[in-house]
């Protein structure tokens, strides 16, 4: 790094910028916040100008906590904040958009000018961030020859037609028009993608010059390899790199120069912490530790941005997954062990950060917010809405109203325009099988879990994809299909869901298929199953079934977390909200943040869980005044633990 690298610039003169117009007058000049090659730092509005920032993505955080989190991101010392927009988040269908409440990014960034933040927005169109398919929208996969994050016409009409709704919303806030928008990142670690394809990094600049204008600065983030820096980045467009504590901060800024030789030093992405995977330890990365890397960096007056400063959680299905040898899905829980934890309370290593910031900028006046008050509503008994086996086509004309699709072989989600959750896949068996048969599924073909109600059991994703089954010609056979999020990072193919391939018995392929797609969050906000299935006591514990119960507030409606003592896997609703996926049986996360603003006061709250594998005796689930998430399987999951 350049020794000039090391200092922040002085200021310059004054009047440097001031213009004279007729008698005199000096008009004001434009707001701008453009590179200083010269100094190797940005510049706003003539000062030079080093970022403090953190990511907080409001998909993540329900809308009526945005204040208090943005509120408390600003008294930790942060000028700016990172957002992403997930495209899927609000296209929800080709043409069809929703930006209303909780999916309002404009209500949102207004509030960061409000508060007076500045922010770096991040509009992909692909994001990563362990989201849903990286934020890429499940449609597309509709044409299944569609080649993701390329060229491929077919992708770059859909991101255009995006961006022209999109972009529009954004350039009225961008810092040069008076807002508070300073930059705006192009893609997303592209270097990352096998694609490498330049000529698609140059349609997206292209369109984002198009719609932004010529003055807001485009940049693009990559880890510091040199493939990566290679493949990621383009003329016309400010690189930067991303890379967490204990990454050899010479190393990576030194790799950036390679790229930018002159300008400003930026990390985009200082991780604070890491994402959980279900089934491996809750990730945890020392305050010290990201506190000493920061103050390094500061002190090359490098700008910063902390991912994340807040990760909240991914309700509903929008969690992503990873592929590293095998799939790897991500928790509901996006606490990242951030300085912010899931629900919003400053941590101790949101003080060893906002210590250091204070040595190099002086901290906002006015004291940090207290945790959000959180309440223990304690145990609450659920009632079992049978979904035994014989019932399950009972249900099916509520839970997939359009009927179901005949097929001689399976079909997947993106075929039958399925893009979350759940599809059943039916069919009977075709001879007696009076001795236990194989029921096997070829390799990678379950996408992602399948609960096979012949004899209860589940084939897994790069887990078990065989079972052993009795039974008589002519009985059901029923799979219970669950996405379990598509991946967000690291797979060169479009990740799509449901059974890939053939099902067989001993070797010899099932056929004759009736498969629902299952709308079950429409069924559950409409007050299903409480108001349609008869309470069940006689029913088994094992397979998939809805349980259903209330319970009321004393008067508050404050932040819970919700544990399932001896429960498997499964979903949980509150009012109709989906508060995302559970699996006590694998862990880490053993407990579900329920945001205060989801709870009613002075009514019953509606709780309904899908269990999709075993239930325990006694149904109940335990509300606490704190989470738990690092408890893997083999550790008791009683609530007196
Ligand atoms: C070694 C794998 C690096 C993949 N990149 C990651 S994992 C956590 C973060 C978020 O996904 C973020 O959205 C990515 O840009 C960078 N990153």
């Amino acid at each position: 790094i350049s020794g000039e690298a090391q200092l922040i610039p002085p200021a310059l003169p004054e009047g440097q910028f001031g213009t004279h117009v007729g008698a005199g007058l000096l008009q004001e000049p434009a707001p701008s916040v453009p590179l200083d090659y010269e100094h190797n730092c940005f510049r706003k509005d003539g000062a030079p100008f080093r970022y403090i920032s953190g990511s907080i993505h409001y998909a993540r955080v329900p809308r009526p906590a945005w204040r208090d989190r943005l509120l408390k991101m600003y008294l930790s010392g942060l000028s700016t904040v990172q957002v992403y927009v997930p495209w899927n988040y609000h296209e929800t269908l080709p043409g069809v958009y929703d930006f209303t409440g909780n999916r309002d990014v404009e209500a949102f960034l207004d509030l960061t000018a409000e508060l007076g933040l500045l922010v770096i927005l991040r509009p992909g169109p692909y994001i990563c961030a362990e989201w849903e398919m990286g934020g890429l929208p499940a449609w597309l996969l509709w044409k299944p020859d569609m080649t993701l994050r390329t060229s491929d016409p077919a992708y770059l009409a859909a991101v255009d037609s995006w961006l022209h709704v999109l972009l529009p919303k954004i350039r009225p806030r961008l810092y040069q028009q008076g807002g508070n928008i300073i930059s705006v990142q192009v893609e997303n670690e592209y270097g990352s993608y096998y694609a490498c394809d330049y000529g698609y990094l140059r349609h997206l600049l292209g369109s984002f010059r198009a719609l932004l204008g010529s003055e807001v600065l485009l940049f693009t983030t990559d880890s510091a390899g040199a493939q990566e820096l290679r493949c990621g980045t383009l003329q016309g467009l400010y690189a930067t790199v991303d890379f967490g504590p204990g990454s050899n901060v010479t190393e990576a800024f030194g790799a950036l120069r390679r790229v930018e030789p002159k300008g400003p030093l930026v990390n985009s992405e200082y991780y604070t912490g890491w994402l959980d995977y279900w089934g491996e330890a809750h990730a945890s990365t020392s305050a010290a530790w990201v506190a000493r890397g920061l103050e390094d960096m500061l002190q090359l007056g490098a700008s910063i941005n902390m991912y994340m400063f807040h990760g909240g959680t991914n309700f509903a299905y929008w969690s992503g997954a990873d592929y590293k040898d095998q799939y790897k899905p991500v928790t509901t829980s996006y606490d990242y062990d951030a300085p912010l934890s899931e629900a919003g309370d400053p941590t101790e290593k949101l003080f060893a950060i906002r210590t250091v910031i204070s040595k190099f900028q002086p901290l906002p006046v006015g004291p940090m917010p207290p945790a959000t008050p959180k309440y223990a509503y304690g145990w609450v008994a659920l009632t079992h809405r049978s979904l035994q086996y014989a019932d399950l086509l009972d249900v099916l004309d509520v839970l997939c109203p359009s009927g179901p699709i005949q097929s001689q072989f399976p079909l997947t989600f993106e075929a039958l325009k399925q893009a979350y959750g759940f599809m059943v896949y039916h069919t009977q068996l075709p001879w007696d099988v009076p001795d236990p048969a194989t029921l096997g599924a070829p390799p990678h073909s379950i996408c992602d879990r399948g609960y096979v109600m012949l004899q209860k059991g589940t084939l897994e994703r790069d887990g078990q994809t065989t079972l052993h089954v009795t039974g008589r010609g002519g009985d059901t056979l029923d799979i219970l299909l669950e996405n379990m999020g598509r991946i967000s990072f690291g797979a060169n193919t479009s990740d799509f869901k449901g059974l890939l391939g053939n099902l067989s018995l001993n070797s010899r392929p099932l056929s004759n298929w009736q498969i629902y797609p299952l709308a079950i969050d429409t069924a559950v906000q409409q007050g299903w199953p409480q108001a349609a299935l008869p309470k069940s006591s006689s029913a088994g514990r094992v397979g998939p079934a809805f349980y259903t119960g209330t319970f009321e507030t004393p008067g508050i409606a404050w932040d819970t977390f919700v544990k399932f003592p001896g429960w498997s896997k499964g979903l949980l609703w509150i009012n109709g909200f989906n508060l995302g996926r559970y699996w006590s049986r694998r862990g880490p996360q053993q407990t579900l943040f329920v945001p205060g603003s989801v709870l009613h006061v002075g009514r019953p709250n509606n709780i309904t869980v899908l269990e999709l594998e075993e239930a325990p005796p006694s149904p109940l689930l335990l509300f606490l005044d704190q989470p738990l998430y690092n408890r893997t399987l083999g550790r008791s999951t009683m609530a007196t633990e």
